[in-house]
């Protein structure tokens, strides 16, 4: 897993290394400089006449050594000096002097389209307020100038704990991230202003933290080694039964995608437990399930299907009506297995907020923001502004492991944090979400423990989806390109 740091997680690294271990500054900085040259090469930046841009703080610093190292190497490299004189750091008076004792050109505004390369360094993770007067305009003027921008560790303007807009920022095409990517390369807005982000490091590295390690994470291809191992002479039930109860009448579909996905992630045997009336077209669409099916599911039958499974997912199409009120009850009350509450399942937990409380069994409830909106009583605007804290504070209020569904969907336990970066907006289709609970219930009827299921569940649907983007694109894919796409990417790990 990747950590993913706030400012002040940052700042408290950076001084560690600094002060702790001793690493002057100045080296610091000079990697930072040359790492993010080496990536403006690497990305093909025109860098005929390029343009930095710096402030006073020490993202400021790292603009002027680039400077500097980009004229040593005999490019046309200018720069124009944006911050307060009087409030420069240590670090960004001293690289400014050298650019002055190497006699460089300082210029006092943006001439339009002088310049191919601009590069960003006015504000990095030292951002304390919002943008105003002269530094928005300066902002403006290099949003509004043709040349492709550059910013140097967060686009200036962009917050590194939360990815919003202070005011106004600056739209880069390239971000090379120093040492840690901030949560504000990963939330949005601030993703899509960092343009590509690429992670440099710099020499501050996890040591800096000194035991006190962030409190989010990113998954990364780590993800394949926690997947559950395949036994050479294992048989059907050594990879484990799992119970899918979705899909009431007009809705086969949520339990075939649910359904079809546990059998996918490798699971060994699918129940699906659903309405009597999605018989037929289930058995023609997902002959590989065993179906129990009635036209009211009785508790005996509720009871023998939990007791068969290693792993139970309820609600995508379930409907919110009686039947299903006393279907998800029944669940609640007799599992002894870990629990998926999704979809109408979670719509009914809304009405009923004490149910969480029956049964002790693991349960990971995977709302989207609006299932959230009515889970919660928070509005959707406070969990668009605090996603990490509101979820954290959810799963740690009823005891549950909360995978928050959104762009940048959050999984947490109330204590670990946990930010996906894979998938896209071509997911933000009909269900979607449907196969992400038949993968998290499929990992966990082959044994993970319940939050790394989640934590893996999330990751993989995503890829999945982002193959979906490469083959199909975002537009056209559907559902069931995810289901198509799951193979590869389980194959890949
Ligand atoms: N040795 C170090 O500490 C290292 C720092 N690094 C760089 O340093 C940056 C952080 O440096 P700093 O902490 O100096 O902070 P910044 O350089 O990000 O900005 C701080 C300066 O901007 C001012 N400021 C903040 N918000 C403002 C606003 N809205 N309007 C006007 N002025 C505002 C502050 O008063 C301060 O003068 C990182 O992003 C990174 O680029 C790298 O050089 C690596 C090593
Ligand atoms: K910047």
């Amino acid at each position: 897993m990747e950590y993913l740091v706030s400012a002040e997680e940052m700042r408290r690294a950076d001084h560690c290394v600094i002060e702790e271990y001793g690493v002057p500054s100045l080296v610091l900085m000079e990697r930072a400089a040359l790492a993010s040259v080496e990536l403006m090469e690497r990305e093909g930046f025109d860098l005929s006449r390029v343009l930095v841009v710096s402030g006073s703080g020490n993202n400021g610093g790292d603009g002027f050594a680039m400077a500097r190292i980009l004229y040593l190497k005999g490019i046309e490299a200018e720069l124009w000096f944006v911050g307060n004189p009087d409030h420069l750091s240590k670090e960004a008076a001293l690289q400014k002097k050298i650019c002055e004792n190497y006699g460089m050109k300082f210029v006092r505004n943006l001439p339009a389209g002088e310049y191919t390369t601009i590069v960003d360094a006015v504000f990095g993770s030292g951002l304390s307020r919002e943008v105003k007067g002269s530094y928005r305009e300066v902002i403006e003027s290099i949003n509004r100038h043709p040349a492709k921008v550059f910013a140097v560790d967060i686009p200036s303007g962009i917050s590194s704990d939360d990815g919003s807009v202070q005011g106004t920022a600056v739209r880069a095409a390239v971000t090379g991230a120093l040492a840690f990517r901030k949560l504000g390369h990963v939330l949005y807005p601030g993703t899509e202003y960092a343009g590509r982000t690429f992670l440099l490091d710099i020499g501050i590295t996890k040591e800096g933290f000194k035991g006190q390690f962030p409190r989010v994470q990113a998954p990364d291809r780590g993800i394949f080694s926690l997947l559950p191992t395949r036994k050479a002479f294992g048989n059907k039930g050594t990879f484990g039964k799992a119970c899918l109860m979705a899909g009431s009448r007009n809705m086969a579909g949520a339990a075939y995608l649910s359904g079809k996905a546990a059998a996918i992630t490798g699971t060994g045997l699918v129940r699906v437990v659903t309405e009597g009336c999605n018989r037929e077209i289930l058995q023609t669409l997902f002959p590989e399930a065993v179906l129990t099916t009635e036209e009211m599911l009785s508790e005996e039958t509720l009871v023998n299907a939990l007791s068969w499974a290693d792993a139970a997912g309820i609600g995508p199409g379930l409907s919110t009506g009686e039947a299903a009120e006393k279907e998800l009850a029944c669940v609640l009350t007799q599992a002894k297995i870990p629990l998926v509450l999704d979809a109408d399942a979670l719509n009914i937990l809304s009405k009923h907020p004490d149910w969480l409380k029956k049964g002790d069994t693991p349960k990971i409830l995977t709302p989207h923001m609006g299932e959230m909106v009515r889970l919660s009583g928070h509005s959707m605007e406070e969990l668009k502004q605090k996603p990490l804290e509101l979820a954290a504070a959810y799963a740690k209020e009823h005891e549950v492991i909360l995978v928050l569904k959104d762009a940048r969907t959050v999984v947490t336990d109330g204590e670990r944090i946990v930010l996906n970066t894979t998938g896209n907006n071509g997911m933000a289709t009909g269900g979607s979400g449907d196969v992400l609970t038949g993968i998290i219930t499929g990992l966990l009827a082959q044994g993970m423990a319940p939050f790394e299921a989640a934590v893996s569940g999330v990751y993989l649907h995503g890829l999945a989806g982002d193959r979906a983007a490469e083959n199909t694109g975002v537009r056209g894919m559907l559902s069931t390109d995810l289901l198509k796409e799951l193979p590869g990417v389980l194959k890949e790990g």
